[in-house]
């Protein structure tokens, strides 16, 4: 299957590489490798060094990768406040926006503001935030991401504590009635791949287990083999 009819399949697990594992100095080529490789999105990490303790890239890296592919843009805000940068994500030609729900005290109109930039907007929750924080946002949101390693930092290892809350916020997703993706994100690799897809996830975000093989093409190959066999 090919990265656009999976994307459009509502019911495919989709693997969105995360660039924070690529090489910073050929990002050209590490974005030709993953879209030939069949990618669904690429996941874009942005991190501030104060809501994280470290700092990656912002919106002038992504509005400049923009012309670059044709992989949606999956952009994970790590960053506090959201508010003030939001325009300036969709400028850059964000497709997804994720905001965290430990990162500001209105979570609820940053949410609102994503959806009137005409972007998707993504809930993500932290390894300590308990799942039934996101309940009063879930009509909102299109996309709930299951932080499986506290965030700032690649190649950490998979959280096996967060698979009950993925369990439950598949739950909670499905008594929306509504389609919302559940993405997990830190430490994703086949076999990890495989746990989170039986607990109710849909979109494996992986960084090291992409960018970190030579074949990109067999890594997410192994990756949706991982969740195909849960
Ligand atoms: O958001 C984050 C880290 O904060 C992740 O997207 C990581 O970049 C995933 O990296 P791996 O654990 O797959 O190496």
């Amino acid at each position: 299957m090919s990265n656009t009819e999976s994307a459009s399949d509502p019911n495919a697990i989709l693997v969105a590489p995360s660039l924070l594992a690529a090489d910073f100095g050929r990002l050209d080529e590490e974005l030709a490798s993953i879209e030939a490789a069949g990618a669904d999105w690429v996941h874009l990490d942005v991190m501030d060094g104060h809501f994280v303790p470290n700092l990656s890239f912002g919106a002038p890296v992504i509005k400049a990768l923009r012309p670059r592919t044709k992989l949606v843009f999956d952009v994970h805000l790590m960053i506090a406040p959201v508010d003030p940068f939001l325009d300036m994500f969709a400028e850059a030609g964000a497709e997804h926006i994720h905001l965290h729900v430990e990162a500001g005290p209105n979570t609820h109109r940053s949410l609102q503001a994503v959806r009137a930039l005409g972007i998707k907007p993504g809930i993500a929750i932290n390894p300590a935030t308990p799942a039934e924080m996101i309940a009063p946002v879930l009509d909102l949101v299109d996309m709930i991401l299951v932080m499986t390693v506290n965030p700032g930092f690649g190649g950490q290892k998979f959280l096996r504590s967060q698979l009950n809350k993925i369990r439950t916020l598949r739950r909670m997703a499905d008594e929306t009635g509504r389609p919302i993706r559940i993405g997990v994100d830190g430490g994703i690799d086949p076999e990890t791949a495989g746990l989170c897809t039986e607990a109710g996830a849909d979109v494996l975000v992986a960084g090291t287990s992409v960018f970190g093989l030579p074949d990109r093409a067999a890594a997410i190959r192994s990756l949706r083999g991982g969740a195909v066999a849960a």
